[in-house]
């Protein structure tokens, strides 16, 4: 079908090619898949109706984990035990998502994978290896955590899925199916059936195809390691000139989010969240956990009005490394990526604005985001530049038709 519809485009049209791009990237939707079909998710094929697509029975869920392939075993890992904790970062560190040039790879820190998978309520099986060999290293990785997700309005209690990683020895020996279906049947136990989860590839079946677009803040640098290029038909000094931001706030009574500020973040939150078809409902004590500043970690600033003391607005990013492969001169970029951004007095352009002059106090090269929640406004104003990296979003065990980017109220760290 993908071939059929490709012929008769003209290559050289750019529109023709962009949609030729497009429908490469979804063959994957076309071709058969000896795991994802088996398990309920939508497919081209089949017509569903909103919400869940089968229904789950406590009494049938298998009792014992799946088999793993000899000299191997299943390991529930404590994060707070630093050798464990090491482990887990030095398998991402190797072997985690990598850009499609392969120049970068995600460098997820020690004290951010306790900030993304020990929130409260946590599931202490959820954080699951697979170890092995003589030495009994961490060879496999995947990582759930309790999270309610309202899907049009309605409050569904699922697991995020993530961290999914095998090592580069036992890749295309499908060990991440065996890891997937074990999370899932752990999942289950606790009488939940359904899951979010994103990635860089085609899968059967996303809700969404999401862009990451990048702010240059140290462009000489991003330059020089390959992220960004120069326009054509600009100068290097020019372009650096023009990605140049100002060192004072441009936004009034701006402060680093505090303890006290949790209850009224919460509500702001909770308010502007709603607005989209799908986005976390967050408590507070989940607000004080995801939200509430850690160095090098994530950053959350609040606008206070300073005559009645309410918080006006919302400004959220976290912190995520890349090492660089190939670079001799420098061995990590280091990026902002926009977290939650709560516009009410400003405008989501000021703040955006505003979390680019703190990203670049807080010494960050780059500021990333997706087309998510209002972001789109501001990519072209605010000199941010389209990215080659495509985000997927996926649920499973429920159905619904597309969302649209700008609908999509959740980020996935
Ligand atoms: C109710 C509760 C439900 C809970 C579960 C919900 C679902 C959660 C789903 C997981 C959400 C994860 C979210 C994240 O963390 S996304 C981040 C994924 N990690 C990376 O990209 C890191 C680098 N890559 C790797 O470590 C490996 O390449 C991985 C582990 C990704 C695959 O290992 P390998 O390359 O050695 O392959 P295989 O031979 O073992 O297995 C091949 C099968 O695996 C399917 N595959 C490949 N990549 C992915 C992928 N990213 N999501 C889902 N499935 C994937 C593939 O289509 C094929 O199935 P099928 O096409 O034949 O059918």
């Amino acid at each position: 079908m993908v071939k059929k519809m490709q012929a008769g485009m003209d290559p050289k049209d750019p529109k023709a090619k962009e949609a030729m791009e497009h429908m490469q990237k979804m063959k994957p939707l076309y071709e058969k898949h000896d795991f994802w079909d088996t398990q309920p998710v939508p497919n081209l094929s089949g017509a569903f109706t909103e919400g869940e697509i089968e229904k789950g029975v406590l009494e049938e869920v298998k009792q014992e984990s799946y088999s793993l392939p000899p000299g191997f075993e299943w390991y529930d890992i404590d994060l707070e035990d630093e050798e464990q904790l090491n482990d887990v970062y030095e398998l991402l560190r190797d072997h985690y998502v990598e850009d499609s040039d392969h120049m970068f790879r995600f460098d997820y820190q020690k004290e951010f994978l306790k900030w993304a998978l020990l929130p409260p309520k946590q599931n202490s099986d959820w954080i699951l290896g697979v170890r092995g060999g003589k030495k009994n290293k961490l060879f496999g990785f995947i990582t759930g955590i309790p999270v309610k997700l309202r899907i049009k309005g309605k409050m569904v209690k699922m697991v995020e899925i993530n961290f999914l990683c095998v090592h580069a020895k036992l890749r295309d020996m499908r060990v991440a199916p065996v890891l997937i279906k074990e999370i899932t049947r752990r999942t289950h136990i606790k009488d939940m059936w359904q899951a979010i989860y994103t990635a860089g590839k085609v899968l059967p079946k996303p809700f969404t195809e999401c862009t990451y677009y990048h702010r240059n803040i140290n462009t000489k640098k991003l330059l020089e390691v390959g992220f960004a290029g120069v326009p054509p038909g600009r100068s290097k000094s020019a372009h650096i000139k023009l990605l140049s931001l100002p060192k004072n706030d441009i936004i009034e009574n701006v402060r680093q989010m505090e303890r006290r500020d949790v209850k009224q973040v919460q509500a702001l939150l909770d308010e502007y969240l709603k607005n989209f078809s799908l986005s976390f409902h967050f408590n507070k004590e989940e607000v004080l956990h995801f939200m509430l500043p850690r160095d090098n970690v994530v950053y959350s600033y609040v606008v206070e009005d300073p005559d009645t003391k309410r918080i006006t607005d919302f400004i959220s990013y976290y912190s995520l490394p890349s090492t660089c492969l190939k670079s001799e001169k420098h061995k990590a970029v280091y990026a902002a990526f926009s977290y939650y951004m709560v516009p009410k007095k400003h405008t989501i352009k000021e703040l955006m604005r505003q979390a680019l002059i703190l990203a670049k106090r807080d010494k960050f090269d780059v500021f990333n985001a997706l087309d998510i929640m209002d972001n789109k406004e501001v990519f072209e104003d605010l000199h941010f530049g389209q990215g080659n990296g495509n985000l997927y979003y996926y649920l499973y065990n429920w159905y619904i038709n597309d969302v649209s980017t700008d609908k999509v109220g959740i980020v996935l760290v």
